[in-house]
C-alpha cells in the first residue's frame, strides 16, 4: 500500500491535453487532483509558461518505483523528448513524495529534492492537502509561506480549466 504525491507539468503543444493524459493515466488510483495553474518558468526562464498540477494517488499494490515507472510511461505517451535540463517538455511527471519514504537513489530521489523551493509544486499541493507535511521539512503551507511573494504570485490558478 502506498500513497504518492505527483507533480505534473507541461509547456509544449496542447499543455492541458498533456496534463489530462497524465490524469487519465492515474484515474484508477486517483485520490485527489488539484486545479490547473499557469506558472512562470523557473530554472530556464527563457521558455514558455507551464501548466502545472498535482495529483494524490494511492494503491495497495504500488511501491515508489511503480509510481515512477507509470509516470515515465505517460511521459513517453506524450512523446516527451529529453533535450535540455529544465527545458521545454510536453509532459513531466515528478514523484514528489511516497508516504515517508526517503531515497538517495539518483533514479528516484525521495522526497523530490526540488520541492521546498518550488511554488509550482507547493501551491497546488497545499490546495488539495492543506495539512500535508513534506517529510523532514515541515508543513507544505508553511514552506509556501517562506517563498518569495513574487514566486507564489507567479503560480496563477486557471479557473476556466480543469484536469478531469
Ligand atoms: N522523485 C523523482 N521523480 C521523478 N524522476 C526522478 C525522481 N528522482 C530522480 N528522478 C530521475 O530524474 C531523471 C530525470 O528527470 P527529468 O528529466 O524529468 O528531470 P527534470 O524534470 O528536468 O528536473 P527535476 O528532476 O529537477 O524536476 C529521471 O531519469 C528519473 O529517474
Ligand atoms: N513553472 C515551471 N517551471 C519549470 C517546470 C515546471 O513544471 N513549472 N519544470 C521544469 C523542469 O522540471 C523547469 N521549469
Amino acid at each position: 500500500m502506498s500513497r504518492a504525491v505527483l507533480s505534473l507539468g507541461s509547456n509544449v503543444g496542447d499543455r492541458l491535453e498533456y496534463l489530462r493524459l497524465a490524469a487519465r493515466g492515474f484515474s484508477d488510483v486517483l485520490v485527489a487532483a488539484s486545479a490547473v495553474y499557469e506558472t512562470a518558468p523557473w530554472g530556464v526562464t527563457d521558455q514558455p509558461d507551464f501548466l502545472n498540477a498535482v495529483l494524490v494517488v494511492s494503491s495497495p499494490e504500488f511501491d515508489e518505483w511503480d509510481w515512477l515507472r507509470r509516470g515515465q510511461r505517460l511521459e513517453q505517451e506524450a512523446e516527451r523528448t529529453r533535450e535540455q535540463r529544465w527545458g521545454p517538455r510536453t509532459l513531466d511527471v515528478d514523484v514528489v513524495t511516497v508516504d515517508d519514504v526517503r531515497s538517495g537513489d539518483p533514479e528516484l530521489l525521495l522526497p523530490h529534492p526540488g520541492t521546498p523551493e518550488r511554488a509550482t509544486v507547493l501551491v497546488p499541493w497545499a490546495e488539495v492537502e492543506p495539512e500535508a507535511v513534506l517529510p523532514g521539512r515541515g508543513r507544505v503551507s508553511e514552506l509556501c509561506g517562506r517563498l518569495p511573494d513574487e514566486e507564489v504570485a507567479g503560480v496563477r490558478r486557471c479557473r476556466d480549466l480543469s484536469l478531469l
